[in-house]
């Protein structure tokens, strides 16, 4: 069923990706630049475990060096802002990654600003969100990046495209609508206000969703032919009690009216991954360039 052409998967997207991150992680660590990417986990989040499994497989295929950073979930935001500053200052640090969500506790926004842009590889200190509206993309938060990578393999020309958005979270559905405005297209953002969802929905020749409820979009809310980036994953479990993972999208039925669908697993997740370690180069590259222009040449 996952051999459907309808199927836009994140693979072959996230192997490209990678290919061109191993080779300048090689580079960069024969110059004497060897990458390093952290990973920040408070507490114990089953929702994270995968993604940074996933990272560090990626990382370490890539030639980056992974390492994890677990505090406790009792860890106070000057101890755990501390740290950032320790990682901020030591030149072994390529980029650091700071996992959500963090305990109720820990102010996200205050956290998210201690990481010095030149080492936010998510792209979402405010410095590096405010990139993205003056149309500089080369280092956009990692899933709204990975999405609309999709969308471009697709073939579809992006100027002009009418895209809705649902979901307006600051760390996806708005980056990804300021990501689609650089690129021409015409962008509908919708939330839990917007009055009808369908009728927007039934708008788009592509449609991003990332809500994070399962079956939120229905073939009758999709127009025929238009692609479809289901970016949720949410847990669920089955009849006879096992967890699967599906997207926001009811994939069966709208896979029979789309003419791209992204699967949910090995969709957008995938490709996110490589386009955090994309990030670590770029930031790499950006430190290394300081470095040069201050201190002279190697
Ligand atoms: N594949 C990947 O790499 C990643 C996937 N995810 C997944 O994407 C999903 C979204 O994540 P995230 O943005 O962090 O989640 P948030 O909970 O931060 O945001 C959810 C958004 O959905 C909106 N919303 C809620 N209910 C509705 C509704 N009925 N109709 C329309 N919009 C609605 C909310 O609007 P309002 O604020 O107005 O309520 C909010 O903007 C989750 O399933 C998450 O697991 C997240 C990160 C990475
Ligand atoms: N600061 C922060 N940024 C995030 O982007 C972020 C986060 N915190 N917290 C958790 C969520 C979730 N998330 C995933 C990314 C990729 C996969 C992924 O690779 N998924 C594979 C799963 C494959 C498998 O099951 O092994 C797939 O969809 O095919 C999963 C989940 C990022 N998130």
């Amino acid at each position: 069923m996952t051999d459907d052409p309808r199927y836009l998967k994140g693979a072959p997207v996230a192997e490209r990706i990678l290919a061109e991150v191993r080779e300048q992680a090689l580079a960069a660590t024969e110059d004497g630049w060897k990458p390093k990417l952290v990973s920040i986990t408070v507490g114990d989040v089953d929702a994270v475990d995968v993604y940074v499994r996933n990272q560090r497989r990626k990382a370490q295929a890539a030639g980056i060096d992974f390492e994890e950073r677990n505090f406790p979930a009792t860890v106070s935001p000057a101890e755990l802002e501390a740290s950032i500053h320790g990682m901020n200052a030591d030149p072994r640090v390529t980029g650091i990654i700071m996992q959500r969500p963090l305990p109720a506790a820990i102010p996200v926004r205050s956290m998210q600003r201690a990481i010095h842009p030149l080492k936010d590889v998510e792209g979402m200190h405010p410095a590096s969100i405010g990139n993205i509206v003056y149309n500089e993309l080369d280092l956009a938060p990692c899933t709204a990046a990975a999405s609309v990578e999709l969308l471009k393999a697709t073939g579809l020309d992006l100027k002009g495209l009418e895209v809705v958005v649902v979901g307006h979270s600051e760390i996806v559905g708005k980056p990804i609508a300021f990501l689609l405005l650089s690129e021409g297209a015409t962008v509908t953002v919708c939330h839990h206000m917007t009055r009808s969802l369908a009728s927007h929905a039934r708008r788009a020749d592509a449609l991003f969703v990332a809500v994070g409820k399962p079956r939120l979009i229905r073939a009758d809310m999709v127009k025929p032919g238009a692609a479809v980036i289901d970016i949720g994953i949410n847990t669920e479990r089955d009849a006879d009690g096992r967890e699967r993972v599906v997207g926001d999208v009811d994939t069966e039925s709208v896979k029979h009216v789309a003419s791209w669908i992204t699967p949910v697993p090995g969709g957008v997740g995938p490709v996110t991954v490589s386009i955090l370690l994309r990030n670590t180069m770029v930031a790499l590259n950006r430190q290394r360039n300081l470095y040069e222009a201050s201190y002279g040449a190697r």
